[in-house]
């Protein structure tokens, strides 16, 4: 049985794309299917790094992992008018009963990080998705000094927007890639989810 995790996010710097690539390592190493798509910007020129996100591919897949810079201790407005659109999905119950989880990059280590987190969550709930996060047995939640938090992975890319993770940064999203892939598998084997 196939199993096809979403790794949807906007980014416009680079930063959470790079989680996200790393999340998708997590997803393949737990046998499951990866597929990375972003949210298209409002003004965007520059071809983007991976594949525009349709419709169809979120309710296709059978667990999400949603990411979103900090706009002002928020998710950006692109993501957000993302999940405006998805009323059609909402309507007829697409994505009950999914995993789903959420990740974040901020430009200071206290400029929101958490409160995105928990913020992108909601859209999520809404939407009868079953949230999951990181536990505290992943020992780089206790040891690092910049992102990665148990209510997702993120990043801290400081003033000069700089997209390379830390060491810890990158177990963290790697090890909730393999958890959200597990978690999908297990749902969808028992039935759970559609
Ligand atoms: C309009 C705007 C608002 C922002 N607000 C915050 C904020 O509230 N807290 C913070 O720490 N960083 C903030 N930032 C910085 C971004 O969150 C940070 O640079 C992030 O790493 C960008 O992710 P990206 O490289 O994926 O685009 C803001 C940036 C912009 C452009």
């Amino acid at each position: 049985m196939t199993c096809n995790i979403l790794i949807l996010y906007y980014s416009r710097h680079g930063s959470v794309a790079a989680l996200a690539e790393k999340i998708a390592s997590g997803v393949q190493q737990a046998g499951a299917e990866a597929k990375i798509r972003c949210i298209a910007g409002f003004n965007q020129h520059t071809q983007p790094r991976h594949p525009i996100a349709e419709l169809a591919e979120l309710r296709d897949c059978d667990g999400l992992a949603f990411g979103s810079p900090v706009r002002f201790g928020n998710m950006a407005a692109e993501a957000k008018a993302f999940w405006d659109n998805t009323t059609s999905c909402w309507l007829k119950g697409e994505l009950i009963n999914k995993a789903a989880g959420v990740f974040t990059s901020s430009g200071s280590l206290h400029g929101g990080n958490e409160a995105n987190l928990l913020s992108m969550m909601l859209p999520l709930l809404h939407h009868g998705m079953l949230l999951m996060g990181i536990p505290y047995s992943e020992p780089e939640l206790h040891k690092t000094q910049s992102g990665g938090t148990p209510y997702g992975p993120s990043h801290v890319s400081g003033m000069s927007a700089d997209t390379q993770l830390s060491v810890e940064e990158q177990r963290l999203a790697l090890a909730f890639g393999k958890r959200l892939a597990q978690l999908s598998m297990a749902l969808k084997t028992k039935g759970f989810s559609t």
